[in-house]
């Protein structure tokens, strides 16, 4: 039995850059993970493959993410070795990241089976590889695979580390509306003419080397979805308004929605805000959350 944490992303930024003619949308990102996780149970030599999750919005049959990724490991696998492998596996969920909240859960899910899986059956896909079976199945995943805080571009699968960012704030506060956001509703709702025009070389802003501090992203975090997906979602849009109104700092939607989050270097501001939205949101479906970056 093998037991591995699936960690929830913000996107400290997300610029959409173009449309293709696909209908996908090129971007821009800069994406981290958070402390906040799912906890997974993962058992091999099963008879068949078979997933589990007590959340009443996360599907247990073929279109939950992690049964898509064990089935594409397996016929990736097939198709490498020449084996036919028929062997089934138990993924049993805990969540704890809120589901259609852009904050990634199912894509962490899925990455955190296929890089198991991998492990378990040798490592017989190298982390490229991985990733390119991982885009297979969702944009978010290929960076759940390495993980590390990265610049994003294409559509979701050139991956390009930076380390770790330096002066990190001392507490993250999630603020999670009660409903999901449809990330194809939102990138199909977006107007690309509202878009913000970047001004910013990523080249010289943040080196792959590492080295970069968080004061070096501070001005350029944004998210093109934001308007889209409040426009969308009126309850969004509106919950957007009482954040501006009870958040001391500025806050911002992380990918599709409909999670915002704020930076806070301040723990105990942090603590009291936190404590402040639980209170008021106790018995509705709001939450607040407070984390930190994964280091
Ligand atoms: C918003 C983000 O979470 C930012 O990290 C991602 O771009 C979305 O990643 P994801 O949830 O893994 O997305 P997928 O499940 O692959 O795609 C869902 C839908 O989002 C739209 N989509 C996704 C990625 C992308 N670069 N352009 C798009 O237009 C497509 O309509 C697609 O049908
Ligand atoms: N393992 C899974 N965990 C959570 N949701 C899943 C999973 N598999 C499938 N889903 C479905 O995927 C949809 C989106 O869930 P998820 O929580 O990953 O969204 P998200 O955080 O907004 O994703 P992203 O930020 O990548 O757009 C939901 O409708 C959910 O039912």
């Amino acid at each position: 039995m093998h037991q591995v944490k699936s960690y929830a992303k913000i996107n400290l930024f997300l610029y959409v850059t173009e449309r293709a003619p696909s209908g996908y949308h090129e971007l821009l990102m800069l994406m981290s993970c958070i402390e906040l996780h799912d906890k997974l149970t993962v058992e091999f030599d099963q008879s068949e493959i078979t997933v589990i999750c007590d959340h009443p919005d996360v599907p247990e049959n073929e279109s939950n993410l992690v049964f898509k990724a064990v089935s594409i490991f397996f016929s990736s696998l097939t198709c490498k070795t020449g084996y036919l492998n028929r062997q089934g596996i138990r993924v049993t969920i805990e969540k704890n990241i809120p589901v259609g909240a852009g904050l990634g859960g199912g894509s962490s899910n899925a990455a955190a089976v296929l890089k198991v899986m991998n492990h378990y059956y040798g490592q017989p896909f190298s982390p490229q590889e991985l990733m390119t079976i991982a885009f297979k199945i969702g944009a978010d995943i290929p960076f759940f695979i390495d993980a590390r805080t990265s610049i994003v571009k294409g559509f979701g699968e050139q991956i390009c580390p930076i380390g770790a960012l330096s002066d990190l704030p001392e507490s993250i506060l999630l603020f999670y509306p009660g409903v999901a956001a449809s990330t194809a509703e939102v990138y199909k709702n977006l107007d690309l003419g509202l878009t913000k025009q970047i001004k910013f070389n990523i080249n010289s802003l943040l080196k792959t080397s590492g080295n970069n501090k968080m004061s070096d992203i501070d001005g350029i975090m944004h998210n093109d979805l934001e308007i889209s997906a409040c426009a969308l979602y009126p309850e969004i849009g509106q919950f957007r308004k009482e954040l501006i109104e009870s958040v001391p700092q500025k806050i911002m939607m992380t990918g599709s929605g409909s999670t915002f989050f704020a930076l806070f270097d301040d723990y105990i501001k942090a603590k009291h805000c936190y404590e402040a939205l639980a209170k008021r949101w106790n018995k509705t479906g709001k939450r607040v959350f407070m984390t930190s970056f994964v280091v």
